[in-house]
C-alpha cells in the first residue's frame, strides 16, 4: 500500500501525499505552499511550521534533497516535521521555537532527480533539465546558485556531475528557492541545507578560502551543534568552513544565502563516512535523524536567543 514510513526512504509520490496529509492535519501549526514547479513539472511544496500569528515572525529555512541520491536527507526533513509537530506542547524548546519563529521545511528540493533515483538511476545527483546541444542531462543545483558561480570546484561541462549550469539559477529548482528566500530575506534568520555523506557540519565559504566575517561565531555554533549530535550515539562530525573542510565549491546555496544576509548558514553532510555512503541502510534512518535533531535544535536555539 501507499503507506509512508519515517523509517523508510519514501518515493516522491509518497512524500507528496505525506506533505498533503501533514498540511491538512494541525492547521494551527503547519501549512503548505508550492514555491514553483520543477523542470519536469513536479510541485516543489514547502511546509511552514509555527504557531499561526497575525504578525510576521522571524524564520528558519531548511531544505533537503538538493542532491537526488542523498536519500537520508529528505528522510531527515520528514523526521524533523514529525518531531516538531509531535513534541510541540511537551518539549519546551520546540514549543518556544514554534511560538516565536516559523520554520520553513522543503522536504525535497530536487524533486525530478529524487524521483529518477527511485525509478532509474540510484546514483543520480543533478537535476533532470535538458540542454540543447548536449546529450547530457541536468546540472548540480549546489553549483547553480549565484555565489562565485562556476569559478571553483564546479564544471562547465554539461556531462559533469558538478556542472554549474548555463548560468546562475539556470535550474528552475534553484531559482524557485532563491526567489522564495529573496522575497522573505528580512525574516529568514538562518538557512540549513541537508546533504550526505561524510558527517560534516559546514559553513561559508566554499567559493573562497577567505574566512567569513562571522567565522568565529559560525564555528562556535557548529562545534556546539556537533557536540550535541555526538552526545546521543557518539557519532563524530567535523565542523568548519567548507573550502578547507571538504573542498572548494562555488555556486552553493549556503554561500549564496550567507552573502544575501542570512547570518547563520549551514550545510550538513549526514552519515556515514563511506562504508555505505549514499546507500545508507534504512536501519540507520532513525538513529541518524535522532542525532541530527539535536544538532538542528541546537542551532535553532542559538538563533532564537540571538534574534
Ligand atoms: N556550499 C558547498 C558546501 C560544501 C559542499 C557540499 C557538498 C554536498 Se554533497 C557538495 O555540494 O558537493
Ligand atoms: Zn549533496
Ligand atoms: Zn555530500
Amino acid at each position: 500500500p501507499r503507506t509512508h514510513s519515517y523509517t523508510k526512504y519514501n518515493s516522491f509520490d509518497k512524500v507528496q501525499s505525506w506533505i498533503n496529509s501533514m498540511a491538512s492535519s494541525n492547521s494551527d501549526l503547519i501549512s503548505k505552499q508550492t514555491i514553483g514547479n520543477s523542470y519536469e513539472g513536479r510541485p516543489m511544496t514547502l511546509l511552514k511550521l509555527g504557531k499561526k500569528s497575525s504578525s510576521v515572525k522571524p524564520a528558519i529555512f531548511m531544505d533537503c534533497g538538493i542532491h537526488a541520491r542523498e536519500w537520508i536527507s529528505p528522510a531527515f526533513c520528514q523526521w524533523f516535521v514529525k518531531e516538531a509537530l509531535s513534541t510541540y506542547g511537551s518539549d519546551s524548546q520546540m514549543t518556544s521555537l514554534l511560538n516565536e519563529m516559523d520554520v520553513y521545511v522543503l522536504p525535497v528540493l530536487n524533486v525530478d532527480g529524487y524521483d529518477y533515483t527511485h525509478k532509474s538511476n540510484r546514483m543520480w545527483r543533478k537535476t533532470r533539465s535538458r540542454k540543447s546541444g548536449s546529450s547530457c542531462i541536468g546540472a548540480d543545483p549546489n553549483r547553480n546558485f549565484n555565489a562565485g558561480w562556476c569559478t571553483v570546484g564546479a564544471s562547465s561541462n554539461p556531462c559533469s556531475d558538478t556542472y554549474c549550469g548555463s548560468k546562475a539559477e539556470s535550474e528552475i529548482e534553484a531559482k524557485n528557492v532563491a526567489d522564495f528566500i529573496r522575497r522573505n530575506k528580512s525574516t529568514i534568520k538562518a538557512y540549513i541545507t541537508v546533504h550526505s555523506y561524510s558527517q560534516l557540519l559546514l559553513f561559508p565559504y566554499a567559493y573562497t578560502f577567505e574566512l567569513a566575517a562571522t567565522h568565529s561565531e559560525l564555528m562556535k555554533v557548529a562545534e556546539g551543534a556537533s557536540a550535541a549530535l555526538r552526545s546521543l550515539y557518539g557519532t563524530r562530525y567535523t565542523s568548519g568552513p567548507a573550502a578547507a573542510t571538504i573542498y572548494p565549491a562555488a555556486g552553493g546555496s549556503d554561500d549564496w544565502a550567507y552573502d544575501l544576509g542570512v547570518k547563520y548558514s549551514y550545510t550538513f553532510e549526514l552519515r556515514d563516512t563511506g562504508r555505505y555512503g549514499f546507500l545508507l541502510p534504512e536501519s540507520q534512518i532513525k538513529p541518524t535523524c535522532e542525532e541530527t535533531m539535536l544538532a538542528v535544535k541546537y542551532i535553532a536555539a542559538y538563533v532564537q536567543k540571538n534574534l
